[in-house]
């Protein structure tokens, strides 16, 4: 497990699935300067639990924190530099936030790909694989469904490397 010097790597896995501790790990290996670029919000007093444990579980391992919900590509290209890896957790809240603020999904996927090829930082990208169970009842669900799918195609096209993780174990797709 190594990360990789040709392009981003992106992590996918179900809900508790192992798959930010093993993008953690790729990050914490990589010997570079560790930034954690976290998407979530905390809109409840379950996610604000969840935060404050990861804040903890990173404590005192070298990693600086950028919360950004919406601009992506923004935060991206500010922190951008060769001797640092940035762990972006994860692109499936992005795409919440990004359609509960009416963006134009289609635009902000395509800033994310423009950008990918020329950044300089070893970028580790973690979502959820939420495209295997039945089709959802709610059009929201569907189109949240969609626009992640089609999100991780993107990704995965621009990716060196392509896990997806389940039982925290990580099956290697690409690379
Ligand atoms: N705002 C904010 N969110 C954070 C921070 N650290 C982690 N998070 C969010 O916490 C989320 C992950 O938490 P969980 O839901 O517990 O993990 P999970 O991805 O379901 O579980 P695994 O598959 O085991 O990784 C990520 O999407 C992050 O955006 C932080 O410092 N600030």
């Amino acid at each position: 497990m190594t990360v990789s010097k040709l392009g981003p790597i992106l992590v996918l896995g179900g809900a508790r699935s192992g798959k930010s501790r093993f993008a953690e790990r790729l990050a914490e290996t990589s010997g570079l300067k560790m930034h954690y670029v976290a998407t979530g919000r905390a809109f409840d007093d379950e996610m604000r639990d969840r935060i404050v444990h990861h804040k903890a579980a990173r404590q005192g391992k070298g990693w600086t924190t950028h919360e950004e919900p919406l601009d992506l590509v923004g935060v991206l290209a500010r922190i951008d530099a060769r001797d640092r890896v940035i762990l972006v957790d994860c692109l499936t809240l992005w795409v919440t936030n990004l359609m509960m603020e009416g963006r134009d999904m289609a635009a902000a996927f395509a800033a994310l790909a423009d950008f990918l090829p020329g950044a300089q930082a070893r970028l580790v990208f973690v979502s959820n694989e939420v495209g295997l169970g039945i089709v959802p009842e709610n059009r929201m669900a569907r189109a949240f469904r969609d626009h992640a799918g089609r999100l991780h195609q993107i990704v995965a096209e621009k990716s060196a490397e392509v896990y997806l993780v389940a039982a925290g174990l990580p099956l290697k797709m690409k690379g």
